[in-house]
Parts: structure tokens; C-alpha cells; sequence
């Protein structure tokens, strides 16, 4: 008997494997695939909104359908750019197919979530998704039933229509029928839109459960938006062979002294010379006559080479200080927020910018450790948080420099974003080990911390300066009383010249000035140097 005999070989389409592992894209299980399934188009519908400089207002109704308390009717709708109409097949039937396979910040990476909620409908209620989209100044709405082909990854279009766009709409509306666990998944959900709104406070959401009370609005708090990324090329160090085969391929004629600086992010004349220079060729060989072994070294000698400009942070749109600290105050309604958003940095050509807030007081419930809130790309991480690089950093900083004594009422945000986010594992859950992170992560956090501490101080003083200033008061009162018995001097003038006596002392100009927190004199941006002084170096 032959192998071929014993052994079966077949070949697995992409929806067919991601029907089988279903859970490797976070549908694992009945509750699990609900809050998936509005996670997946709630981000959707923030990438085709804030990409934009829309403000995002994002509608979610939940139903039973089917009287069956287990098969749950989704329906989401956005305010966003709209899917041209011929590209609606595609978008929500052919697993890996996107717009967002660019070298430029998104929410979305792989081309996978409006499919797999497709096929998670479609696998459990066998009924397709109704998608209902218009594209921007469109006259027309488009609208499609759709299910997947599964063996051939490619959409089946059960219905198709088109209705006239009379009042000028634009967006993406989605209906579809899947098996899920709605109470279950009702907490996480919210919790998954209340984290959502920390980092875009411009957005709003209305989730309307299956009863009619049962009604979240989260509305929008600030006009401010962060400005959009800008469409990036790779860098330098990122790159392997494949991608240099790729682009070799689109025109194998040109020198390789343009090669380089048409392909490239930040690769001028100059450096495109030095780096030629560098591998040992001429600046007008046509690229395509890099042969195999050259090819590989070409690649190896791109990573070494140490002159490249730094990879440009255009393609990334951090949330900024401002708008971040407008989410954190709304959402923690903590006492006080400080925000910091740092220097873009980088990490295998990769470009990355980390921002953090620091959230004290207020509604904060006290805890043994700090909370924990941590973002990528805008995107909330909610599980796996043991695994993740945050957790390790906030857990090893020695709060009590800080001033902070556990339990304390304190939470901290971390926000990372990148043109790829180095996920430690296919759930996009936790952010793998990557010392350049790791380093701007900790940098990020000590700088709020340094902010907090200075409050925390001054706060004392102040405390402090208030106990003196009643104490003094209090004899200040007898001594006002005695010295009017004995001179027979008017009280109130005696009284005014001793309380004048007290604050000049206590270097206080009035009692509403103390309460209100301006008497102390301090270094007001919160950056104090001697502080620094004190930290571990990194
Ligand atoms: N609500 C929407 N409005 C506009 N375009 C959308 C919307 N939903 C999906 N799209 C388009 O469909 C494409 C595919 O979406 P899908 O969710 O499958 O993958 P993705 O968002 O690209 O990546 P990921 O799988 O990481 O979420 C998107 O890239 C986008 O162009």
C-alpha cells in the first residue's frame, strides 16, 4: 500500500479553516461571540468614521429573534464613509479582503471580522447577514442578504437591491441573526464600550438591549479629534525578502538608486548613496537583476545598516493629552487625570507612540494594585492582561515613591499605537515583549506618575498649611479677646490686624484661595526634576 493510500491530502480555504477554528478569532463560545461580534463592527464602524474626521455616532440594537432566547438579532449602524456597492460582496464574503492592508494605523488588520461574524451567523442560524451601506454624496443605498461559499471563500448573494438615498445618508447599517448568550455577554459589552469611549471621547453609542428600558447611551463629550493618519511606505528595517521581490516585480528596470528612494520611507539621495556604497553596488544596476544570494544579502544589509532616518510617526494617529484626559474624567470620573503622549519611537523600522493617563481619586474604588486599562490602537485589551507587557511594568514601579499607599483609588491607562502592534498571540489580547515598547511604556507611566506625585504633595502642604491656619485662628481668637479686655481696642479691628498677622505668616493671601488650592507656590506643569533624580534609571 502506498502513502497515498493511507494518507489524504486536501487543501482548506480560508473560510474554512476560520469556520473550524472559529475561537483562534475570539468566537469561542456563545457569550464570547456576541461581545466578538460587536466588537468586530463596532470598530468597523470607528475606522470608516474618525479615519475620516467624522464624528462617530454608532447605534446597537440587540433582539431575541425567532421567540428562541438563544438565536440574538444584531443590528449596528454607523455614520461612516459606506462601502461602495460592488464591494459589498466581497467585504463581507471573501475571508481576507480589506482596505486596510496599508502601512497606516487602523483598528482593523487582517481582513477577518465582518467575515467571521458572517460565518459564525451563518454556522449557527444557517441565515445570512443583511448589509444596507452608502458610500459618501451617494444617490443610491445598497443593499445585500448575504452568506459565504465556504469551500470556495467567496460570497453567495441570497438578495440584492437598490433604494433610492433620498435624505443624503451616508454609512453602514447591519443586521444579522446568530446563537449567543446576551445576558451573559451584556456586561462585557458595555464594559467594552465604556473603555471605547475613554479613548474616544468624540464618538457616541446608544445599545439598546432587548427590553425596552434596557437602554446605554454614552454621549459625546468633547468636538475634538485626533488628525488622521497619513498612508505610510514601509521602512528600511522592516522589510524581508518577499516584500523586495514584490516590489522588484512592479518594475524590475528601474536603477536601484530610485528603487530605494521611490519604495522607502525616509530614503533621500544621500542616504540611498551611502547606503549602496554600503552593500557594493552601483546606484544604476536595474533592481531586477538582484539575483537570488544578492537578494538575500541586499535584505540582511537593509537591517544592519545604521544610517536610515528614523521611521516617520505621519501614519500614526495618537489620541493626544487633551482628548485623552476629556475620555478618562468622563468615563473614571476620578479627582484628577493626568495624560502624556510621548515622542514617537520605533521598533523594527516600525514606528510606535505610546501615551498613558493617570486617573486618582474620585469614583476610583481603592485597590490593592493599580487598575489596569490598556489600548492598542485605540482598540480596548480586555483579556489576557497577566500576559501583557503593562501589567509587568505598572506591577514593577515602587509606588511608594510616588507617594501612593495601597489601597488606593488609583488606575492607569496605556495606549499604544503603531503601524503593527506586536500582539503576543492571534486573539489580539496582550502586547508581546518588545524592549522598545517596554522602555516608552515605563517612561510613559513614571511621567504621570512624577505629575501625580506633585499633586499628592502639594495636596499635603495644603492640608497642612489648613490645620496650622485653623490652629493659629483658634488662639488667634483669644489673644484678640484678651488684648480688647486689657486696651479696650475695637475687636474687629484687633481681629483684622491678627488674621492679616496669621496669613502673612503662613504665606497665605486669603481662606478661599487655600480651598481652592492656588496658595501653594510650586511648579505648576507638574514636571519636577528633582523627582527624576529619584527613579531607578531605565
Ligand atoms: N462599517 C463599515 N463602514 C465602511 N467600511 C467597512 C465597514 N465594515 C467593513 N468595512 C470595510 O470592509 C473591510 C473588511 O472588514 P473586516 O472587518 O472583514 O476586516 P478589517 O476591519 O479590514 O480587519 P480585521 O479583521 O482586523 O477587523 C474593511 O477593511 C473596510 O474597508
Amino acid at each position: 500500500m502506498g502513502t497515498s493510500d493511507i494518507v489524504k491530502f486536501e487543501a482548506l480555504s480560508p473560510a474554512e479553516f476560520f469556520r473550524r477554528n472559529r475561537e483562534i478569532a475570539g468566537f469561542s463560545n456563545p457569550t464570547r461571540a456576541i461581545y466578538q461580534t460587536i466588537r468586530e463592527l463596532v470598530e468597523n464602524s470607528l475606522d470608516a468614521t474618525e479615519t475620516f474626521k467624522i464624528p462617530p455616532s454608532i447605534k446597537i440594537y440587540i433582539d431575541y429573534a425567532n421567540q428562541s432566547k438563544s438565536w440574538i438579532s444584531i443590528y449596528a449602524e454607523d455614520n461612516g464613509i459606506g462601502i461602495p456597492g460592488n464591494e459589498i460582496p466581497n467585504v463581507f464574503g471573501r475571508v481576507f479582503y480589506s482596505s486596510k492592508y496599508r502601512i497606516k494605523q487602523h483598528r482593523g488588520i487582517f481582513g477577518l471580522g465582518a467575515k467571521m461574524v458572517v460565518l459564525y451567523a451563518q454556522s449557527t442560524t444557517n441565515t445570512p447577514i443583511l448589509v444596507r451601506s452608502a458610500p459618501l454624496k451617494s444617490d443610491a443605498i445598497y443593499e445585500y442578504q448575504l452568506m459565504i461559499d465556504i469551500t470556495k471563500n467567496e460570497p453567495v448573494i441570497v438578495s440584492q437591491r437598490t433604494i433610492e438615498n433620498k435624505h443624503g445618508w451616508h454609512g453602514t447599517a447591519i443586521k444579522v441573526v446568530l446563537e449567543g448568550d446576551w445576558i451573559k455577554a451584556k456586561r462585557r459589552v458595555e464594559e467594552y464600550l465604556r473603555r471605547t469611549a475613554m479613548v474616544a471621547p468624540y464618538a457616541e453609542f446608544i445599545l439598546r438591549g432587548p427590553d425596552e428600558d434596557d437602554v446605554i447611551k454614552i454621549p459625546r463629550v468633547t468636538t475634538k479629534m485626533p488628525d488622521p493618519p497619513k498612508e505610510g511606505l514601509p521602512h528600511p528595517k522592516s522589510v524581508d525578502v518577499e516584500l523586495i521581490k514584490q516590489l522588484i516585480q512592479r518594475d524590475p528596470n528601474v536603477p536601484i538608486f530610485e528603487f530605494l528612494i521611490e519604495n522607502f520611507d525616509g530614503v533621500g539621495e544621500i542616504i540611498a548613496k551611502k547606503f549602496l556604497d554600503f552593500v557594493g553596488l552601483q546606484p544604476d544596476m536595474p533592481v531586477g537583476k538582484l539575483m537570488n544570494d544578492e537578494l538575500i544579502n541586499f535584505v540582511t544589509k537593509m537591517r544592519e545598516f545604521n544610517e536610515w532616518k528614523r521611521p516617520r510617526a505621519d501614519w500614526l494617529s495618537p489620541i493626544g493629552e487633551d482628548i485623552l484626559a476629556e475620555g478618562v474624567r468622563f468615563v473614571l470620573r476620578p479627582e484628577v487625570v493626568f495624560t502624556v503622549t510621548r515622542k514617537p519611537s520605533s521598533y523594527m523600522g516600525n514606528p510606535f507612540i505610546v501615551e498613558a493617563a493617570l486617573a486618582w481619586g474620585g469614583a476610583i474604588e481603592p485597590s490593592d494594585k493599580p487598575t489596569i486599562y490598556r489600548f492598542a490602537n485605540k482598540v480596548p485589551l480586555i483579556y489576557d492582561e497577566g500576559n501583557d507587557i503593562v501589567r509587568k511594568i505598572v506591577d514593577e514601579i515602587d509606588w511608594t515613591q510616588y507617594r501612593v499607599k495601597f489601597p488606593a483609588p488609583l488606575a492607569i491607562v496605556v495606549h499604544i499605537c503603531s503601524t503593527k502592534i506586536p500582539y503576543a498571540s492571534a486573539g489580539k489580547e496582550a502586547i508581546a515583549e518588545v524592549p522598545e515598547i517596554e522602555n516608552e511604556v515605563r517612561n510613559a507611566v513614571r511621567e504621570v506618575a512624577r505629575k501625580l506625585r506633585l499633586y499628592i504633595t502639594r495636596k499635603e502642604k495644603e492640608q497642612e498649611l489648613l490645620m496650622k491656619y485653623a490652629i493659629f485662628s483658634m488662639y488667634g481668637e483669644e489673644v484678640v479677646n484678651a488684648l480688647s479686655y486689657v486696651s479696650k481696642a475695637d475687636l474687629d479691628e484687633l481681629r483684622s490686624s491678627i488674621n492679616a498677622l496669621i496669613r502673612e505668616k503662613l504665606r497665605i493671601k486669603s481662606l478661599e484661595d487655600l480651598l481652592t488650592n492656588h496658595s501653594i507656590e510650586g511648579d505648576e506643569d507638574g514636571n519636577n526634576n528633582e523627582d527624576q533624580k529619584h527613579e531607578p534609571s531605565s
